[in-house]
């Protein structure tokens, strides 16, 4: 997988060096450009940004410097077209089921803004011919897109094929299209038996796997329950058995 990420802050992106994904660069599983946008503003002060039209508060990334930027990113393969995929809180949530759309494609770029945001004008114009997504990673606003395209390229990144290495498959994860979907993680468990006075549950203990798979989607329906109602709302009655509807 290709990911470009265009950006006034292109050192934002030191983290992409590290762990799980600096080793997937490494292994040559991902492959990731950073660009720094003030390169395509051509004036003396590089300058991205002015005054909003129609007034109000702060500043408005010019249209001419991102539409050179992306160009540039496009002409890198002229036989592909990336996703483009905006951070922004006016986006469509982005969900485990996102991440997993986004880890099929072969080539991603990221748009992270600044200010109040970029001209309206920049996607419209690649909207018509390419796939444009407006993303949110949830409703506050950061002063830039770029912990948002760290969030995003985390999520997606560990889905790639040999990341996450065998001894763990992100078929488990909690919000993972299927048995867990719309389910939060119970609590979890290691050794020492004892610590401080505090047991493992017994359960885990008993190598009695089918009590265990029920002991663990109780506990991850009643850590749903107590902080995300709302998803136990869109649980489908149908995945729900009688013992389910006990709780
Ligand atoms: C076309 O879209 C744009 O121009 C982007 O506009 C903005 C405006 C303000 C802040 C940001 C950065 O993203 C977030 O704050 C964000 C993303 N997810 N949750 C919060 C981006």
């Amino acid at each position: 997988m290709r990911i470009d990420i265009i950006s006034i802050f292109p050192e934002y992106f030191a983290p992409l060096d590290v762990s799980l994904i600096g080793k997937a660069r490494e292994r040559g599983i991902l492959d990731v450009h950073l660009h720094q946008l003030r390169d395509w503003a051509h004036d003396v002060h590089r300058t991205v940004d002015d005054t909003p039209y129609g007034g109000g508060p702060g500043m408005v990334m010019k249209p001419e410097p991102w539409g050179e930027a992306i160009d540039a990113v496009l002409a890198a393969d002229q036989d592909a077209r990336p996703r483009i995929i905006v951070p922004t809180p006016s986006g469509v949530p982005f969900t485990q089921r996102l991440a997993m759309e986004y880890v099929a494609e072969p080539w991603l770029l990221f748009t992270p803004a600044r200010y109040e945001g970029i001209d309206s004008r920049v996607m419209a114009e690649y909207g018509s011919r390419l796939c444009v997504d407006e993303v949110s990673i949830g409703d506050y606003v950061l002063a830039g897109g770029e912990a948002a395209v760290l969030v995003m390229v985390e999520a997606v990144g560990r889905l790639l094929p040999g990341v996450l290495g065998n001894a763990r498959s992100a078929v488990d994860d909690s919000f993972a299209p299927g048995e867990m979907e719309n389910l939060l993680e119970g609590p979890v468990y290691t050794k020492p038996p004892e610590w401080r006075g505090h047991e493992v549950p017994e359960i885990l203990l008993s190598g009695h796997h089918g009590k265990i798979a029920r002991w663990r989607r109780d506990e991850a329906l009643r850590r749903t329950a107590r902080n995300r109602a709302e998803l136990l709302a869109a649980l489908d009655p149908a995945t729900l058995d009688k013992h389910d509807r006990r709780l």
